[in-house]
């Protein structure tokens, strides 16, 4: 199996979570601020937690070749995604103190955590299963965005975060991370027990990622 045969496997929840409201409103440039404001401090502090899981790769790596394999990512997290999330997000107001000081929303705590006890507990293909919506579903909606002709590219307050996810950066690294997960399920029959578990794993991690998106627009005031 491969990764797109995860995709296959959960199609309807792919597309609720590469096609959200979030995601809609964020390319016709009429997102909310608090929605907006709400996911960009949230996302701080999933990055952390992402990086943490993804370090688990190293761990959970069986031979020094497979180690190294996991640690350019690591370090793009690192240093470099969540470096250029702290510098986008001073231009909407919030400093990375205020980026700490977030409390953890619900969502959150839900996605990451399953995401870390989903690697803990089984193997790297686990992993690697509960990781994978994240970089494959945003270079997807990055790559969408700038295609698709509804999208407004010019004057669109969120045009960083566009150019960000449909970046040339972005699109490697994705592209290596899928690299790197299709090597790992090529071993794996998708029919076999272990191939239903990890289209379970994908399908939860990817359910979560349309909870993160609805946190955001859930943030929105409600008017009386
Ligand atoms: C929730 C989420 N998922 C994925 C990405 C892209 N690394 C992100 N920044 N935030």
């Amino acid at each position: 199996m491969n990764h797109q045969d995860l995709i296959n496997a959960c199609r309807e929840d792919w597309h609720a979570y590469t096609q959200h409201e979030f995601v809609q409103q964020l390319a016709r440039g009429v997102l909310a601020q608090p929605a907006y404001l709400h996911y960009l401090k949230q996302d701080f502090l999933f990055l952390k937690q992402y990086a943490r899981a993804y370090a688990l790769a190293i761990y959970k790596a069986d031979s020094l070749a497979d180690m190294r394999k996991a640690l350019p990512t690591v370090q793009a997290l690192l240093n470099s995604e969540v470096n250029y999330h702290v510098t986008y997000c001073a231009k909407w107001g919030l400093t990375e103190s205020d980026l700490e000081a977030e409390a953890e929303d619900f969502g959150t705590v839900a996605y990451t955590r399953y995401v870390l006890d989903a690697g803990m507990r089984g193997d790297i293909i686990d992993l690697y299963a509960a990781l994978a919506p994240c970089a494959i579903g945003y270079a997807e909606i990055g790559r969408h965005l700038v295609a698709d002709e509804n999208t407004k590219l010019e004057a669109n307050p969120f045009l960083d975060w566009i150019q960000l996810y449909s970046g040339e950066d972005f699109q490697q690294s994705a592209a290596q991370g899928i690299e790197r997960l299709d090597e790992l399920l090529a071993e794996v029959n998708l029919h076999s027990q272990r191939g239903r578990n990890l289209v379970e794993v994908f399908r939860t991690a990817t359910r979560m990622k349309i909870a993160f998106w609805q946190q955001g627009l859930d943030a929105i005031p409600a008017v009386i």
